[in-house]
């Protein structure tokens, strides 16, 4: 008897989470839309400028616009007093006097979105909401995180400078309890369904969008990834389609990681850019452990996507010294390569602590995620030699 209660207690039950897993799929689906009318806006040069925050990243409508619909998505399903949430953007330079015409264009955007939200099975404002919901929406987001309780992480857009390029980006949204990522949804609006799609779907793209940009279909470009904590399985659906209910969860197809662990056909990923991530070290370490394919350079959490439906076997980020990894830029799809059977650790082989606020603190050199152990293995194993002969 006294087993079975253990039992009870100790191992997720079938609901636990299920219907905040429901309301972040939805909100993840409707943020893509907004993204993607957004990116379309921005390569059309018909709208939305690029800015630039203090430490010169850029910032986009869509940023704020999806902040804010997640945040008072979020408020509306659960209670404005139960949900915390810990996310990137703040309303600082959105308030400034002339800041008008952007805040009007984020105020607009919202309320695009959440007229939509019937669509996706969500109940929307009953009037569109005004600038002050609107920066209210974005400024309670204000979560500090830690080790007690619950709280949502949220980056809006991930890759923002693949998001104004064109390119790869993602919506990421993870649930933490008490320290643990219970739950991620990542929303990749340009990452199809299937990898054979990417070239098709990179090269339609950019000729439609030029051409007829409202008539084209968007809903199979990108796909949403999901998972619960400790049911070791992760799911894949495709965008939303216009027009139809979201038929969720009847759309989504179960992902697993590669189970490739030969090194010579392993391929890995890492950011696009230098600055983020040093393509020479990984370059060394890469050659060490006998990585023999080009690496895949992706903007995003996309990049935990390609691992978790097994597009790729590795991906690794090695941050220069002193800059401090944020968790919304990895809860989602460390959760996500967990559930669909990979490992995620540091380049010291510990588990990433979501616990210690907006940082992923005490994290040692790199991020290092892989389909399987035995490459992670090695991949950890290489580290310390390739580190002390390098200059990073
Ligand atoms: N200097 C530096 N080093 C490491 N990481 C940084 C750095 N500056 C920013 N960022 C964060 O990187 C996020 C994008 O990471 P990616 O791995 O997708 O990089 S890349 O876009 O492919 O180059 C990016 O997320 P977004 O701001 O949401 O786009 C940043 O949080
Ligand atoms: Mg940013
Ligand atoms: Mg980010
Ligand atoms: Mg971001």
């Amino acid at each position: 008897m006294e087993n079975e209660r253990n039992l009870v207690l100790t191992s997720p039950g079938p609901d636990k989470y299920s219907k905040e897993l429901d309301v972040a799929v939805r909100a993840v689906q409707m943020a893509c839309s907004l993204c993607q009318k957004v990116q379309e806006s921005l390569i059309l040069k018909t709208s939305s400028p690029v800015l630039s925050k203090h430490d010169n990243s850029p910032v986009t409508v869509a940023d704020w616009s999806v902040q804010a619909t997640v945040s008072w998505i979020l408020s509306e399903s659960f209670g404005c007093r139960n949900v915390s949430i810990l996310a990137e953007e703040d309303v600082q330079s959105l308030s400034e006097p002339d800041s008008s015409a952007l805040l009007a264009s984020v105020v607009k955007t919202v309320n695009d979105c959440l007229a939509e939200a019937p669509h996706f099975g969500l109940k929307g404002p009953e009037t569109p909401l005004g600038s002050s919901d609107v920066l209210e929406a974005i400024s309670r987001c204000n979560s500090t995180g830690g080790h007690i309780g619950r709280f949502w992480a949220l980056d809006p857009v991930d890759g923002t400078l693949g998001f104004v390029r064109g390119d790869q980006y993602a919506v990421a949204l993870a649930l933490i309890e008490d320290g643990e990522v219970v739950l991620g949804v990542l929303g990749c609006p340009n990452y199809p369904m299937k990898k054979e799609w990417l070239s098709y779907h990179h090269r339609y793209h950019r000729i439609i969008s030029k051409l007829t940009p409202t008539t084209s279909e968007s809903w199979d470009k990108g796909c949403v990834i999901y998972a619960r904590k400790g049911r070791g399985e992760a799911w894949m659906q495709p965008l939303h389609r216009k027009n139809k209910p979201l038929s969720w969860p009847n759309t989504a197809i179960p992902v697993r990681v590669s189970s490739v662990d030969n090194p010579a056909l392993a391929t890995f990923c890492e950011p696009v850019e230098k600055s983020n991530s040093s393509h020479s070290f990984t370059a060394g370490l890469a050659h060490t452990v006998g990585l023999r394919k080009e690496p895949l350079r992706v903007y995003s959490m996309v990049k935990y996507a390609a691992i978790a439906r097994g597009d790729a076997e590795i991906y690794m980020k090695f941050a220069r010294t002193g800059y401090k990894e944020k968790i919304w830029d990895h809860a989602a799809g460390v959760v996500i390569i967990e559930e669909a059977g990979g490992v995620v650790t540091d380049a010291g082989g510990s588990r990433l602590d979501f616990s210690k606020g907006m940082f992923l603190e005490g994290l040692d050199r790199g991020i290092i995620a892989c389909g399987g152990a035995k490459l992670h293995e090695r991949i950890i194993g290489a580290v310390d030699a390739s580190w002390n002969s390098s200059s990073l």
